[in-house]
């Protein structure tokens, strides 16, 4: 399948010579839900900026349904909503002027039928008359859903949608953001929050200095979760692991004073009993047992380690 966004190589460096993003190449499919997570200045709101053509890229090239973000940036930029961090409201215009005001922008004609429809989806009917002023923080944070949507884009970007927001307001956009998918539109968020990234994502993608370090499956991040490690401790040290014990998935560690299983702990058979036969049978003495599972929070803390700026 084509993909809806496609990044390649793309490079950027600020007018001060930083590089914030050092060859970035990312497909994002249509229907999706792509998570990006990443430390703070790792690049994110870099890249989101480039592909919806507010910044430009230093090199590399972006395109959106097929359209080239810099010689077809109007074609590029009708497909994609944007959703900033930041919520940057007309005080006194209403919601409807200010939904309504955003699709004149991407010359749109007017739509009714389709206002009403994202209003009622982000439950902002009752509230259309309404200032802006005059709406709670949640409130505003879905207009600016439906301020991004208002010009019918068939990809959202949001940009840490619940970074500082409390846990009820936080469950709402989550909701949200489902009903949205739902409807077919391709979802990239970015965020710090793992939770969120686990319970929205069908992908998650880790991005630190400037650099993807991972785009995966969540399945398969999840699967990676079932994966445990059963480390025995020996009374004493081994220099290495007996011949007998070659079919196990076994690693020597701690100088030799620990001998490590690799299992699979979704399996029925983990094959933990008979391994711990067999490394007595094999005259190895056990002082202790321990299992170690690892985690997306293991992962990303390992793959990002040290690198928020
Ligand atoms: N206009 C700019 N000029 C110079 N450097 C910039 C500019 N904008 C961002 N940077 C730098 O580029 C790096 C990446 O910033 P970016 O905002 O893309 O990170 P981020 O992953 O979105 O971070 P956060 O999670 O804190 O929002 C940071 O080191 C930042 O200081």
């Amino acid at each position: 399948m084509t993909p809806i966004v496609s990044v390649k190589d793309v490079q950027k460096t600020y007018d001060g010579g930083f590089e914030a993003l050092k060859g970035v190449s990312l497909d994002i499919r249509d229907g999706e839900v792509l998570a990006l997570l990443g430390p703070n200045g790792a690049g994110k709101t870099t890249l989101i900026s480039i592909i919806c053509g507010i910044a430009t890229a230093t090199s590399g090239q972006v395109k959106v349904g097929g359209h080239d973000t810099v010689d077809d940036y109007r074609a590029a930029r009708s497909l994609i909503g944007l959703v900033p961090q930041e919520i940057n409201l007309e005080p006194f215009e209403t919601v409807m002027n200010t939904v309504t005001f955003s699709r004149g922008l991407f010359g749109k004609p007017r739509d009714d039928a389709h206002m009403e429809r994202i209003l009622r989806q982000l439950s902002l009917w009752d509230k259309k008359d309404a200032q802006t002023k005059e709406l709670s923080g949640g409130m505003k944070r879905r207009v600016l859903i439906a301020k991004a949507l208002a010009h019918e884009p068939k990809v959202l970007f949001l940009d840490e949608p619940t970074a500082g927001v409390d846990v009820e307001l936080r469950r709402d956009m989550w909701e949200t953001m489902k009903d949205l998918k739902s409807h077919g539109v391709t979802i990239i968020l970015t965020t710090h929050y793992i939770e969120e990234a686990e319970l929205m994502a069908d992908r998650i993608g880790i991005i630190a200095k400037g650099e993807i370090k991972l785009v995966r499956e969540k399945e398969a991040l999840m699967a990676e979760l079932g994966k445990k490690q059963l480390v025995v401790e020996l009374s004493e040290r081994a220099n290495g692991i007996p011949e007998s014990l070659g079919k196990y998935d076994l690693t020597l560690s701690d100088g030799g004073s620990e001998i490590v299983y690799h299992y699979d702990s979704r399996k029925d058979r983990t094959g933990i009993t008979r391994l711990l036969n067999d490394l007595q049978a094999a005259g190895l003495q056990m002082s202790d047992v321990r299992t170690e599972q690892s985690s997306l929070e293991d992962i990303f803390v390992d793959l990002t380690k040290g690198d928020a700026r």
